[in-house]
């Protein structure tokens, strides 16, 4: 169910983010948001930057087919077995997007305090230019693009519900980023659902 029946190309070349708009009722994803934000094993992210030990605010969980193991910045996470939330969702943006998924990195926004910095999503474990299919839950925050050389940005607000793909040459073209802000008090949860190359 799309409710607004609208799908657009947000990047205007070298790649394509389709917002898909709400895929689920506001009633719906903020059940689906409470039943997360109680049956996820949500872990403070960890990194070692410039030798330096970082813990973040943000909490994410890693969900898969397998038992995946999948290192960054010196610390290695495995994924766990879907829960049964999980594979409903999963299901529901797999017949959005025509695609099949086998992973899913959770993040927990508990508020605007909270964001992600510029990235792309071109780790060598997902394979070049893999889709990524991102599921917004809770509090609408901004979700902002900027080309890598000729630094065009655009941004868009992700609903409540709502779906957004980046596929194509995205990830090798553009980064991505979730701004922090003032204005958001209520958290978010947000699943990316990618394929990991077995
Ligand atoms: O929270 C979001 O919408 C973005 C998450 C993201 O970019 C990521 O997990 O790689
Ligand atoms: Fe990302």
């Amino acid at each position: 169910m799309n409710l607004f029946n609208t799908s657009a190309n947000l990047l205007p070349y070298d790649g394509e983010a389709i917002y898909h708009g709400p895929i689920l009722n506001p009633t719906e994803a903020d059940d689906y948001l409470n039943t997360l934000l109680q049956t996820i094993e949500w872990k403070n992210d960890e990194a070692v930057i410039f030798g330096r030990h970082i813990i973040t605010k943000r909490m994410v969980a890693w969900y898969g087919n397998n038992d995946y193991s999948y290192t960054y910045s010196n610390t290695t996470k495995h994924a766990l077995p879907w829960t049964t939330e999980l594979l409903q969702l999963k299901v529901l943006v797999e017949q959005h997007t025509h695609t099949s998924f086998n992973s899913c990195l959770l993040n927990l926004y508990h508020d605007g305090n909270e964001g992600m910095g510029w990235h792309s999503d071109d780790e060598k474990a997902l394979g070049r230019d893999s889709t990524i299919a991102s599921l917004t839950l809770g509090t609408e925050r901004k979700f902002a693009f900027k080309h890598r050389q000729t630094k065009y940005n655009t941004s868009v607000f992700l609903q409540n519900g709502s779906l957004l793909v980046m596929q194509g040459t995205t990830q090798t073209h553009w980064l991505h980023s979730l701004p922090k802000t003032t204005q958001v008090t209520r958290p978010r949860v947000n699943l990316t659902f990618r394929n990991m190359l077995v």
